[in-house]
């Protein structure tokens, strides 16, 4: 269920990742009153989703959410809700809705009943969910020094009896991050893992090998319920 598309560089590979995105939400919107667009932070995605954002989509019936976040304000240089507006949110795909993650709540434990309604009321599955991966074999915001990561993962569970967000904490100092949970991640008609570099080409590799807590990702690359299509670029 893994395919692998490779690529020089991520300039070559953010336009085919955004115009297979895009398919995505147009299949989704061929059928459905809405599609949603579940999206990471981090570097990689910000030509995919300038791309992306050009695509001649019916974005007022697209809904984009976080597949993580860490647990500060929009007006923090590493929110991820302000990646996605600066970056995504332009242009065509400004009539978008976006579901932020960031609450404002004390703490990312705090709000997570008040993110399992939200998510409650979204229509699913996922159109489309982007994932990347850091250097640790992390993806979303499933660390492998989580303390929680068994519960972020949720081997076996269901979007059912699984909360769709958990807070992430003692993974990446000093920031608390919330990340959607694996059953949720899982809960897609299609996920992109998006990653670049030969260093990240040698652990993605490593997690190609089998479910390994060492590499959270390895356990979306494992699975075989959702179709998992890999934009990798070896530079
Ligand atoms: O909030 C985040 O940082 C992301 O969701 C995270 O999981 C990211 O996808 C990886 O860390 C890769 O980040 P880069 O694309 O910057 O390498």
């Amino acid at each position: 269920m893994t395919e692998i598309r490779w690529f020089d560089d991520n300039t070559s590979l953010a336009p085919a990742l955004a115009a297979a995105v895009a398919e995505d939400v147009r299949a989704a919107l061929a059928t459905d009153p809405a599609a949603i667009l579940a999206v990471s932070g981090g570097r990689s995605p910000v030509p995919v989703f300038e791309a992306l954002r050009e695509a001649d989509l019916d974005w007022a019936r697209v809904i984009v959410t976080l597949v993580d976040e860490r647990w500060v304000p929009e007006t923090d240089p590493a929110s991820n809700a302000a990646l996605v507006k600066t970056h995504l949110l332009q242009g065509k795909a400004a009539a978008a809705r976006f579901l932020p993650l960031y609450t404002g709540d004390a703490s990312a434990a705090a709000a997570e009943t008040r993110l399992a309604r939200s998510f409650a009321e979204l229509p699913r599955p996922f159109a489309a969910l982007i994932l990347g991966m850091g250097d640790d074999g992390h993806t979303a915001s499933l660390f492998p020094a989580s303390p929680n990561l068994e519960a972020g993962l949720a081997l076996g569970g269901t979007v059912e009896n699984t909360p769709p967000c958990l807070a992430q904490v003692g993974a990446i100092a000093p920031t608390e991050r919330v990340s959607l949970t694996l059953p949720w991640i899982l809960d897609a008609r299609h996920i992109y893992l998006q990653f670049g570099g030969a260093g990240k080409v040698e652990v993605f590799n490593a997690a190609l090998a089998g479910p390994n807590r060492q590499y959270p990702v390895s356990f979306v690359l494992a699975q075989t319920r959702t179709p998992v299509t890999v934009f990798a670029a070896r530079s």
